[in-house]
């Protein structure tokens, strides 16, 4: 998913969907809006005050007078400080509260999804939805809204008491609502579109710097830091100009927000005047009404501000929806098969792949048996669909049709830890996160024991980890030890062999292995795979001597199945490609 210039489809609705975010807050947001409203009427009423001390004592020259009024202005300022600050204290403690929640959800929602929605979206763009985004709406729910509900209020209130003070002048104030409504509507259709350009260009951003610091070792050794450079430049030039254009929206925005209420003004100065000349008012009721109407300005002022704001919020909303909208489509079947009873019979049954968004399928009719305790190779030339296949098994992605199963029992009938259990993976890009060995290592079983693991680190010939500078609690990963390639394959074999799994599932796990290491463990993964069901998909020769059995994969299609011994006597494609595997191994090593 890349940026896209389509305005959001529906946002109000989005962010309205929010709410059930609000339901654990809601004695605690009453709570603020009336503190809010408290802060807001405390200001309204010193005007008041100060008229009542223009017409008193100070028309009537009383000094006296002067004490009441003066400790009721002090009063209702205190009270108006202590109410901002019970708002305040409230308001950020429930919407970081609000953002945190969601925020686990989200991610929560995001590990759910299956791989064919990872393959489609871009991670900056996921990485902005869980940052940038969700700042945005917990500025929107801790100030935005507060203000929208309670500057509306202010300005309704003031209002009817200019038309209560003078009602002439007042309507004219009331009037000039009108101009601010119809440049807001202008502003709000313009600024949503531009607002979710930006945020998406800003998603897009994200995955280039990800994907460069990622790739840094390539982008180096092929001298490309200009040309990536070049690249960012013109993402960044694009949230630029975007930023640009938001920004002079809001200030022309702001300019004719400004202008109403200082228009308006003027307007109630000389006819303020001309009223009192002629009667029609009191110097104190027109100190009240200019007074009042200055404490409009913030509210006027600030719509453009809270505008954006709440539109931001309502693409942020929209833009989370976008992912918390996507069901999980690999979900939990009903049944549960215990790993220790399972007996590791697998089974593709007629089983054919599309990828999910493509035309041609990637497997066809696969029909394969693999006995308990049986090890199935798995070969063939380059993208002829051997990974696809080994990835059904964990249910990476569904099958399109056909079945598989594991003792009779359709792996989408079983529930997903269970299945997750039962089968254990490697791949060939070992992946370690940054944590410590031992949290790597028991990724998949978190209550694996010490020998448990130290049989794995053997199958593995892995024990190097055991002279690491703090052995299996040193943290390795993006942000700790760097291991070299062939570590990390072990590392990860390590991982998947761990706690004996029924059911294995390796892609091509030795390939970063120098070929005496390959020798040791291909000698000890021997022994486990006696007892394992496994699926090993294998591009050297040497490899396929771990196997009892060897299916040949052509286009999607298995071409043949055989020992290693009858596809090298019967089937010369076969002798091809595996010849061809060793001509590139032997190169590569
Ligand atoms: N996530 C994906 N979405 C769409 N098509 C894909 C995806 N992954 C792989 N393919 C396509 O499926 C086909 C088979 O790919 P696969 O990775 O299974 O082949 P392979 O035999 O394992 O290749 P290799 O030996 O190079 O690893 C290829 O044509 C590839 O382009």
């Amino acid at each position: 998913m890349s940026a896209d210039v389509s305005p959001p489809k529906r946002p109000l609705t989005s962010l309205w969907r929010l709410r059930r975010y609000l339901r654990p807050y809601v004695v605690a947001m009453v709570w603020m809006f009336i503190a809010a409203a408290g802060a807001t009427g405390a200001s309204i009423v010193v005007p008041l005050v100060v008229q009542r001390v223009v017409d008193g004592p100070v028309r009537h020259r009383q000094p006296g007078g002067l004490l009441l009024l003066g400790a009721l202005a002090l009063l209702l300022g205190l009270v108006e400080a202590l109410l901002i600050f019970i708002r305040r204290w409230t308001q950020s403690t429930t919407s970081l509260q609000m953002e945190y929640a969601i925020r686990n959800d989200l991610y929560a929602h995001l590990q759910r999804l299956p791989m064919s929605f990872h393959d489609r979206w871009q991670s900056g763009q996921l990485l902005s939805r869980v940052t940038t985004d969700l700042g945005v709406i917990r500025r929107f729910l801790s100030f935005g809204l507060i203000f929208l509900v309670v500057n509306l209020g202010t300005y309704i209130v003031v209002v009817l008491l200019l038309l209560r003070l003078y009602w002439p002048l007042g309507l004219v104030v009331a009037l000039s609502s009108v101009p601010l409504f119809l440049a807001s509507r202008k502003f709000t259709r313009y600024y949503l579109t531009i607002s979710r350009l930006q945020q998406d260009q800003l998603g897009d951003l994200a995955t280039l710097v990800e994907e460069s610091a990622q790739g840094i070792r390539v982008i180096k050794s092929f001298g490309r830091r200009r040309h990536m450079g070049g690249l960012f430049h013109a993402g960044a030039r694009l949230v630029h100009d975007t930023g640009v254009a938001k920004a002079r929206l809001l200030a022309r925005s702001w300019a004719e927000f400004d202008a109403v209420p200082n228009v308006t003004l003027a307007i109630v100065l000389v006819g303020g005047a001309y009223a009192v000349a002629s009667g029609g008012m009191t110097v104190g009721g027109l100190v009240a009404f200019v007074s009042l109407q200055l404490m409009l300005i913030w509210p006027i002022d600030s719509l453009g501000w809270i505008i954006a704001n709440g539109q931001e919020a309502m693409t942020a909303a929209d833009r989370i929806y976008e992912v918390f909208d996507v069901q999980p489509s690999i979900v939990d079947g009903p049944d549960r098969l215990v790993a220790r009873q399972a007996e590791g019979r697998l089974r593709f049954d007629a089983v054919s792949f599309t990828y999910p968004g493509a035309d041609v399928p990637v497997l066809r009719h696969i029909d394969l048996e693999v006995e308990p305790g049986e090890t199935l190779a798995i070969v063939g030339v380059t993208g002829s669909g051997k990974t696809s296949l080994v990835s059904l098994v964990p249910r990476l992605y569904d099958v399109t049709s056909g079945r598989i199963t594991i003792d009779g029992r359709d792996v989408r009938s079983l529930r997903l830890d269970s299945l997750r259990e039962i089968v254990g993976v490697a791949f060939e890009e070992p992946t370690l996160f940054s944590m410590s060995v031992r949290e790597n290592l028991t990724l998949g079983r978190p209550d694996a024991t010490d020998e448990e693991i130290a049989e794995a680190l053997s199958v593995a010939q892995a024990e190097f980890v055991y002279e690491l500078p703090w052995g299996l609690d040193t943290r390795v990963g993006e942000q700790g030890l760097s291991l070299s390639g062939g570590q990390r394959q072990r590392l990860a074999l390590a991982r998947a062999v761990i706690g004996k799994p029924r059911v294995l599932v390796l892609d091509d796990p030795l390939s970063a292995l120098d070929v005496h290491t390959e020798a040791l463990v291909e000698e000890a993964l021997a022994r486990v795979l006696r007892d394992t069901t496994a699926l090993i998909v294998v591009h050297r020769p040497s490899t396929v001597a771990l196997a009892d059995r060897v299916a040949l994969l052509r286009d999607g299609v298995i071409a043949a199945v055989g020992t290693h011994s009858e596809l090298m006597a019967t089937v010369p494609e076969y002798r091809a490609v595996l010849s061809a595997e060793a001509e590139t191994s032997r190169v590569d090593a």
